[in-house]
């Protein structure tokens, strides 16, 4: 069974139709990630999947127990709020120091347990935020554009991280992003989202789609050389992908 499955849903805010005939599934251990123009539904998509925007039409069906970690796109904490990193982890539920000390080193960021939530980086936020998903030992985590504001080397790590979460948990991903040349070089599928989905398969098979050069252009082509040259070097999953290699012009330069 998938973890999550959609059938022909339909999203609205206010009446107003924002996604309609998304037929979308995610199974175990995949990593999937949205993409799309502003306004185009993709942090609608998210919110209807984790229960927080119920469906205009269409079904939502999750695995029976299903556990989500979710990290959003950005959370404000007051400046003159004294939290330490401890703290935070431990509001919604408190935990051994021994199991906040564990999601830490999970999620890249072993030592700042009793940092000032007001004074980490970006990239340092984002991994608390990753670490507080992971304290539910979640089936699937949900990131919602979880590198905004972070420099390209800095997402790149945020992603390499999620990569090794993933691969050391076990654990399903679904990402927005906006980060294209990063994000494509970890996804097994890619969905590009305008009001639907307006085309679907692995990086590669999107970014040669005529739907999504429509949308982004040929300007992502960088992305994909990325994408290869990681695939052969660091995590090759043995896609025997019978495409790709013949398109002269896609390869590295
Ligand atoms: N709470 C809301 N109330 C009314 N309209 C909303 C609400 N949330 C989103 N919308 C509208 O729904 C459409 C889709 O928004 P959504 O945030 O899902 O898109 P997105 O693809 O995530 O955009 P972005 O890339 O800018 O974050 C937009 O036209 C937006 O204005």
């Amino acid at each position: 069974m998938s973890l999550i499955e959609t059938r022909g849903l339909a999203l609205r805010h206010h009446g107003q139709e924002v996604l309609r005939d998304v037929n979308f599934t995610i199974e175990r251990g995949e990593i999937v990630t949205i993409v799309g123009p502003n306004g185009s539904g993709k942090s609608s998509l998210l919110r209807a999947l984790i229960g927080a925007l119920p469906p205009a039409s269409g079904e939502i069906t999750r695995a029976p127990g299903l556990r989500i970690g979710y990290v959003p796109q950005k959370l404000h904490i007051d400046a003159t709020l004294p939290l330490t990193v401890r703290r935070f982890l431990n509001l919604p539920q408190r935990q051994s120091r021994d199991i906040l000390q564990a999601a830490l080193l999970r999620a890249g960021a072993p030592d700042l347990i009793e940092r000032q939530m007001t004074g980490l980086s970006g990239g340092q936020f984002q991994r608390v935020l990753l670490a507080r998903a992971l304290l539910g030992r979640p089936d699937i985590l949900i990131l919602d554009e979880a590198t905004q504001g972070l420099d390209q080397p800095g997402s790149a790590a945020f992603y390499r991280q999620i990569e090794e979460v993933r691969r050391e948990m076990g654990l399903a991903v679904l990402m927005v992003s906006h980060d294209l040349h990063v994000v494509m070089a970890a996804s097994d599928r890619v969905l590009c989202l305008n009001g639907h989905i307006c085309c679907e398969g692995t990086p590669e098979v999107v970014a040669d789609a005529p739907e999504y050069r429509a949308l982004f252009g040929t300007g992502t082509k960088g992305a994909l050389a990325l994408y290869r040259h990681e695939h052969h070097h660091s995590h090759d999953h043995g896609h025997a992908h019978d495409h790709g290699h013949d398109h002269s012009g896609n390869g590295p330069h």
